[in-house]
């Protein structure tokens, strides 16, 4: 099945749009950032099937968990006799990944002694298995991943400043959940689909608006791994306001803490708007007063006229007559504001 990267903000628009640029050649190595449950390994994997090196493997090494005794070998492989029960030889995930893409997740955790390793192929595109003295070369895409914040990371000595130069060529940031809430319907329409074709042996029925509004409006520390994790059970047991409250504290207390009256759109704005003074020149040619201007309106628009198709139950005939516009222009505007019915 391949990856569909959900999303209808800005954020994600631009990232859909970097995916599709830097897949075109494959070669600029990647890191990817962000909280945890974000969408990494959605963009790391979307990166790979854009890209010409789909046919071949997309390998992924979880850096956190492995011990690091057992990650050289893992990356690098291991000769026959290489040590004492070294029975066979075994190809490590550079070469596993060969022509295809190296999937690093959590870099930040890899130690010291590994980054200079690492930072070796990089520089020489070359690497042994470990107990043998012939250079393999290496043809890999190497995208990583990470929730940590390297720079930090770098200042404390804890990563090295080289071989974030050699990862980060290019770099794709997600931001939280909380910052893209017009994200939100489009995952919850997504995957009652996913799920539906899933549990076929049950009827899963749509989301009341109820339910639906309150999904919209949490925080989601966990962002859209908790999200789904909520919508899952929501679906798969159905749920009155008790239960979904129960569902709600179970997935995380600080989302009861949340009050479902508090759009986060606001400062969801204001939080782009104060970034501002933290941006380089290059980031700020995509900024305009007018851009930022249409920004806020479409996310006011969006949430008014959601509200009211909610309110009026999607009759789209009364609710054009509340909102005081022809029957045509909310068309338009459920059209060009993404407004996706809750199934
Ligand atoms: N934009 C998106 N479109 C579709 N599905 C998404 C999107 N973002 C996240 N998901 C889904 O949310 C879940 C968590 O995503 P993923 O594993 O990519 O997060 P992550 O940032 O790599 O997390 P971690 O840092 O914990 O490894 C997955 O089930 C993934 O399919």
């Amino acid at each position: 099945m391949s990856t569909i990267l959900v999303g209808v903000s800005p954020a994600m628009n631009k990232i859909r749009e970097t995916v599709s640029r830097i897949a075109r050649n494959a070669a600029l190595n990647v890191v990817i950032t962000g909280e945890t449950g974000v969408g990494k390994e959605v963009v790391a994997r979307s990166l790979y099937e854009t890209s010409l090196r789909n046919k071949k493997e997309f390998v992924k090494v979880n850096c956190a968990a492995i011990p690091d005794t057992l990650l050289e070998s893992e990356l690098f492989g291991i000769e026959q006799g290489a040590y004492t029960g070294a029975h066979k030889m075994r190809k490590g995930k550079f070469e596993l990944a060969d022509d295809g893409v190296l999937f690093l997740d959590e870099i930040g955790d890899m130690t010291f002694h590994l980054q200079a390793k690492l930072l070796h192929v990089l520089q020489s595109g070359e690497y042994s298995r470990l107990g043998s003295e012939t250079n393999l070369r290496s043809n890999t895409w190497v995208i990583s991943a990470t929730n940590h914040d390297l720079q930090q990371k770098i200042e404390k000595k804890e990563f090295r400043q080289d071989l974030y130069y050699r990862l980060n060529m290019v770099k794709i940031h997600i931001p939280p959940l909380r910052e893209r809430p017009e994200d939100i319907p489009e995952l919850i329409a997504h995957y009652t689909q996913v799920y539906r074709r899933i549990y076929t042996d049950r009827e899963i029925s749509p989301l009341n608006t109820y339910t639906f509004d309150r999904l919209c409006r949490c925080p989601w520390p966990g962002n859209v791994r908790q999200l789904l994790s909520a919508l899952k059970r929501i679906l798969l047991i159905g749920c009155d306001q008790a239960t979904l409250s129960e569902i709600l504290d179970e997935e995380s207390p600080r989302i009861n803490g949340a009050s479902p009256a508090a759009p986060p759109i606001y400062d969801h704005l204001m939080g782009e708007i104060r970034d501002l003074a933290t941006k380089s020149p290059e980031a700020l040619a995509d900024f305009s007063l007018k851009g930022i201007k249409q920004h806020a309106v479409d996310i006011i628009e969006r949430e008014a006229i959601s509200q009211i198709l909610t309110m009026t139950n999607w009759n789209r005939t009364r609710a054009s007559k509340i909102l005081k516009i022809s029957y045509k222009t909310l068309l338009t505007k459920i059209s060009q504001l993404h407004i996706t019915k809750p199934q």
